[in-house]
């Protein structure tokens, strides 16, 4: 697949742009713990996290990730996860290599940047504070920004209308799943990191096709295709 030079590139957060995970285990295992339950691996996390903090921990509590219902304890266990996870959110969560490196660099190209996950804004905003993530940043959308969450297109549609800048003509970089089906729901072409959370080993089986970058292998492909 040929990369395009776009107006804009949007980002998703964790998975791509941060490790988070293992910070995210220690609040679900913190709270697993003061309900009396058996703590999860860091994989289960990795495994379970992308469609917003409430589904990752209905699925620890429910211990699986297919889940049709949420087990009734979610919404108090839910106030117990933002109380550990405001504790240790940036305890060991950093920006992957070369990121911040690259972002320079798609700022100086004169690409206008926003951030489109479904962490919920109580979290994102201190994350990406703490992380200096802010000056890049001209819009942010929150999984709770809106009434949907990706895999809707909604949020992606927000972020570019807030920019001014047309869906078509913006690049989603994200890691997982419900990344791509947003992007292909909303009509904007996605690339996927080759590190994060892809919702299961064989969430792009059928996308062969997907164009997969590191965002420092991004910024210099754009470079490339800016230059040309
Ligand atoms: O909060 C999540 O489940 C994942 O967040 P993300 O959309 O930034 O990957
Ligand atoms: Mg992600």
């Amino acid at each position: 697949m040929t990369l395009f030079m776009p107006d804009a590139v949007l980002f998703d957060l964790d998975g791509t742009l941060v490790d988070s995970a293992p910070d995210l285990t220690t609040a679900v295992n913190r709270m697993l713990t003061e309900l009396g339950r058996a703590a999860i691996t860091e994989s289960r996390v990795r495994e379970w996290i992308g469609h917003g903090a409430r589904r990752l921990v209905a699925r620890a509590l429910a211990g699986q990730r297919d889940i049709v219902t949420e087990p009734p304890e979610t919404e108090a266990a839910m106030a117990r996860f933002f109380v550990h996870y405001h504790a240790c959110l940036v305890d060991t969560t950093i920006l992957y290599p070369g990121v911040r490196e690259a972002l320079l660099e798609l700022q100086a190209m004169g690409l206008a940047m926003g951030l489109v996950t479904n962490k919920p804004e109580a979290f994102t905003t201190p994350l990406v504070s703490a992380l200096g993530l802010d000056p890049f940043l001209s819009v942010s959308v929150s999984g709770d920004t809106l009434a949907v969450k990706k895999p809707d297109p909604a949020p992606l549609q927000h972020a570019a209308q807030q920019m001014g800048v047309a869906v078509d003509q913006c690049l989603y970089v994200g890691d997982s799943r419900a990344d791509l089906d947003a992007a292909d729901a909303a009509g904007m072409m996605m690339v996927r990191v080759p590190h994060g959370y892809p919702g299961g080993a064989d969430a792009f089986a059928d996308r062969p096709q997907l164009l997969t970058l590191t965002v420092p292998e991004l910024a210099e492909r754009l470079g490339q295709v800016s230059a040309a």
